[in-house]
C-alpha cells in the first residue's frame, strides 16, 4: 500500500517545527509488518488517525508496532475532544478511555503503556508527541496546556490588586440577603475578582454570574475615576463569549443588570459583547496566525465551557500581563466542541473550595463573608475560584431546577422519582416539567406538542401570511422572539429522534413545507460567513421584505439584519436543534428529546446542558426510559493536564 503524503493541515495540527529546527528527517520506511490487526473497514481509528501514525513511521522508522498504535491513539483521543492520551486509563479501563466496542478492543496490543517509555516521536525538542508523567500528546495540545498553565501562574504571581475601599464598596453593592443561605458567594467572587488578575466564576443558570460581574465592574470603574494614578480614566473593559448567540445574550443581561445598579455607578461599564473569534481575530483557512495584542485593563469572558484549548491559549495570550481575566461559566455543562474541558478542569475542586487560611481571613476582613467550612489545600488557582450556588431562577421547589441538580449530581433514585412525578405532556399544559414517552416518531401527540410549544408564534405567522403587506424589522423582531420562545432540541442527529429527522416531521406537524424556502421557514447557520458576519449557531427567520422573501436575523443591536436567502449557502430548519448547538441560549419553553438507544453522546452533561436550557418549562420526550438512566450514569471524563491533579500542590 503506498504512503500517503501528509496533508499540511496535518503538519499544522502536530505544530512540527520547521525543517531546521530539529524535525526528524525521512528515511525509507522501515520494513516492519504494518501493525494494525483489525480490518480497516471495522477499526474506530480514523484515516486521519493511520495516516498520522504512518507519517510518524515513514519520518523515523520505529520496529515496535506498539509505536505506530500509540501515535494513532493520541490522534484519536484528540478526535474524540481529550486532549491527550491517558496511559494509566488506557490500561486499566481500555473500553471507556477510547470508547470502543469488545470486538475492536481485541485487536489492541497489551501493554502499550510500556511501549509508551521508548516511543521514538517524542521527548526531543520540537518532537510531534510529548509525553508528560502518563500523559501522551500531540505537541500543540500539549502546548497550548503549558500556554494556559503559564499565563494563569503568572498572572496569580502578580502582587494583589487593592482596590481602595473595597469593604465598603462590597457592603454597599451586595446588601444580606436571609433568604439566600450559606456564604454570601457573589461578594466572595466579586471581591476575589478585585483582588487578582485572574479568576473562575462557575455556576448553574441564574446563580447571578452577570450579577456579580456588573456589580463588579462598577467597582472598579468607580475606583479607577477616583484614583489619582488613573487621573480619571476608567479601565478599558471588554466583554466576549464563544458564539454569537452566547454575546449577545451577555451584552443583554449586563445592560439590564446596569439598570439595576445604583446611577453614579452606572458609567463606563460597556454593554456591547463580542465573539472570541472576532476579538482574537481568528479567520477560517489563515493557519496559526499569532494572537492580536488586546489594548485592554479587563476582559469578562461568558460561556467559558465553550472555550476549547487553543482558544484558550489564544485568548490568554492576546491579554496584556497585567490585564484582568475573569471566566463565566458552567463547569457541569457539555465541554467545548474541539479538544479540552478547559473549565471543567481549571474548576476541578470548586465545590469544596480549597481556600487557605489567608484567604479565609482576607475574605472575612475585606467582605465580613466567613468561608472557613471552605477551607482547604487548594493552589494558588484554588483562592480565585468561586462556586455560585444559589439558583434565582431554579430556587426552591422548581421542578426544572430539581431535575438539573439531580441529573447533574447523578442521583438515580431522585431522577426516577421525578420522572414518575411529571405528568403526561399533553394533560396539564400548566406543569413544569411534563413527559411523553411517544411510541414512535410519528406519534400524534408529539404533534400536539410542538403546535402548543409554538402557539404564538404560529398565530402570529397564520396573520402575516394572510395579509399582503411586508414585513418591517419590529415586527421581524417580534417574530423571531415568539419563536425563540420554544426550542425542540435533541442528543443527536440522525435517526428518528435526532434533529434531521424531527425538523421534517415538525414541520409537517405544524402545516409547513419541509423543502426550499418559504415565509416563516426558521434557519440556523451552520458554519460562520465573516462576509456576512453570521456565525455558526445564529439562528434566523424567512419572512416576506418589501424586496421578496429574506431571512431576518437579530443583529444585537436591538435591529435587524435582511439577507437574501440565496446568499445563505449552510443553513438548515432549525424547528430542532441539537443539545451541543443549543450552548449559550435559553428558551422559556424547551422540549428535550432523546434517542430510543443509549448512544455515545448522550451523557449526564448533555442531559444537565439541554434541561438547564429551559427557562420556565420543559418537556421531556423519552422514547424508553433506559436511555434516560443510562445518560445519568454517564459521565463524560475528558483526559488532560489542567485538572487540580495536574496543577501545583498548595501554594
Ligand atoms: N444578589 C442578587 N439580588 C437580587 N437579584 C439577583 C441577585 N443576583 C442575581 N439576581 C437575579 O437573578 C437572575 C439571574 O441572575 P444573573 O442573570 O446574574 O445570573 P446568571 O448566572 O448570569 O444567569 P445565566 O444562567 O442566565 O447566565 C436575574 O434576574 C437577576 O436579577
Amino acid at each position: 500500500m503506498s504512503r500517503s503524503p501528509t496533508p499540511p493541515t496535518q503538519l499544522d495540527w502536530l505544530s512540527l517545527p520547521p525543517d531546521d529546527a530539529g524535525a526528524p528527517e525521512a528515511t525509507a520506511p522501515a520494513a516492519v509488518p504494518w501493525p494494525w490487526q483489525i480490518p480497516e473497514a471495522d477499526s474506530p481509528l480514523s484515516t486521519l488517525d493511520r495516516a498520522l501514525a504512518r507519517f510518524l513511521q515513514d519520518a523515523q522508522p520505529s520496529t515496535e508496532p506498539r509505536h505506530a498504535w500509540l501515535a494513532a491513539l493520541v490522534s484519536h483521543q484528540f478526535g474524540r475532544g481529550h486532549a491527550c492520551l491517558d496511559l494509566d486509563a488506557l490500561a486499566s479501563q481500555p473500553a471507556a478511555t477510547l470508547g470502543w466496542e469488545p470486538a475492536a478492543l481485541q485487536g489492541l496490543p497489551s501493554a502499550l503503556g510500556r511501549a509508551a517509555d521508548d516511543l521514538p516521536w517524542c521527548g526531543t525538542l520540537g518532537s510531534p508527541l510529548v509525553r508528560e508523567g502518563q500523559r501522551l500528546y500531540l505537541r500543540r495540545n500539549w502546548q497550548a496546556e503549558q500556554q494556559i498553565r503559564d499565563s494563569i501562574a503568572a498572572r496569580l504571581a502578580l502582587p494583589p490588586l487593592a482596590p481602595a475601599g473595597l469593604a465598603s464598596a462590597l457592603n454597599q453593592l451586595f446588601a444580606p440577603d436571609p433568604l439566600v443561605p450559606g456564604p454570601d458567594w457573589q461578594k466572595v467572587a466579586c471581591a476575589l475578582a478585585a483582588r487578582q488578575r485572574f479568576t473562575l466564576i462557575t455556576g448553574g443558570p441564574g446563580t447571578g454570574k452577570t450579577t456579580t460581574v456588573v456589580r463588579l465592574l462598577a467597582l472598579l470603574q468607580d475606583n479607577a475615576r477616583h484614583s489619582p494614578q488613573r487621573r480619571g480614566q476608567p479601565l478599558r473593559i471588554a466583554l466576549a463569549a464563544p458564539t454569537g448567540k452566547a454575546a449577545a445574550r451577555l451584552a443583554e443581561s449586563i445592560a439590564s443588570a446596569v439598570q439595576r445598579l445604583p446611577a453614579p455607578l452606572q458609567a463606563d461599564i460597556p454593554e456591547q459583547a463580542q465573539t472570541l473569534h472576532k476579538l482574537l481575530q481568528v479567520r477560517p483557512g489563515a493557519g496559526h496566525q499569532p494572537p492580536p495584542e488586546l489594548a485592554l485593563d479587563l476582559i469578562v469572558v461568558d460561556e467559558a465551557s465553550m472555550i476549547d484549548l487553543d482558544m484558550m491559549a489564544r485568548l490568554l495570550a492576546a491579554v496584556p500581563p497585567n490585564a484582568s481575566v475573569i471566566l463565566l461559566g458552567d463547569k457541569d455543562q457539555l465541554a467545548s466542541v474541539e479538544a479540552g474541558a478547559v473549565m471543567g478542569q481549571l474548576c476541578e475542586g470548586a465545590d469544596a473550595g480549597g481556600y487557605s487560611a489567608d484567604t479565609v481571613a482576607w475574605l472575612q476582613s475585606v467582605a465580613a463573608v466567613d468561608v472557613s467550612p471552605y477551607q482547604g489545600a487548594g493552589g494558588a488557582l484554588a483562592q480565585q475560584t468561586v462556586m455560585l450556588r444559589f439558583s434565582r431562577r431554579f430556587a426552591g421547589d422548581s421542578e426544572i431546577g430539581q431535575w438539573a441538580s439531580a441529573v447533574n449530581q447523578g442521583q438515580m433514585a431522585q431522577v426516577q422519582a421525578l420522572w414518575r412525578r411529571s405528568p403526561r405532556a399533553t394533560a396539564a399544559a400548566s406543569a413544569s416539567v411534563d413527559r411523553l414517552e411517544p411510541t414512535q416518531a410519528h406519534d400524534p401527540a408529539l404533534a400536539s406538542i410542538w403546535q402548543r410549544g409554538w402557539s404564538t408564534w404560529r398565530a402570529w405567522l397564520s396573520a402575516v401570511t394572510a395579509s399582503t403587506a411586508a414585513v418591517d424589522d419590529a415586527q421581524a423582531l417580534q417574530a423571531l422572539v415568539a419563536f425563540n420562545r420554544f426550542q425542540v432540541l435533541c442528543a443527536v442527529r440522525e435517526g428518528a429522534w435526532g434533529v434531521d429527522g424531527l425538523n421534517r416531521r415538525i414541520a409537517q406537524a405544524l402545516g409547513l413545507p419541509t423543502e426550499g424556502w418559504y415565509a416563516g421557514r426558521p434557519v440556523m447557520v451552520t458554519r460562520n460567513d465573516y462576509s456576512l458576519q453570521l456565525m455558526n449557531g445564529d439562528v434566523g427567520l424567512c419572512l416576506r421584505h418589501a424586496k421578496g422573501l429574506r431571512v431576518a436575523f437579530a443583529d444585537g443591536h436591538g435591529g435587524v439584519r435582511w439577507v437574501q436567502p440565496s446568499r445563505l449557502d449552510a443553513v438548515e430548519s432549525v424547528f430542532a436543534m441539537t443539545v451541543h448547538k443549543s450552548q449559550g441560549s435559553e428558551f422559556e419553553h424547551v422540549a428535550l428529546v432523546l434517542p430510543e438507544l443509549p448512544v455515545a453522546v448522550l451523557t449526564r452533561e448533555l442531559l444537565y446542558t439541554g434541561i438547564t436550557r429551559a427557562k420556565s418549562r420543559l418537556t421531556l420526550v423519552v422514547p424508553a426510559t433506559p436511555a434516560l438512566w443510562r445518560a445519568v450514569e454517564k459521565k463524560v471524563v475528558r483526559s488532560g493536564g489542567l485538572g487540580a491533579a495536574a496543577r501545583p500542590a498548595a501554594s
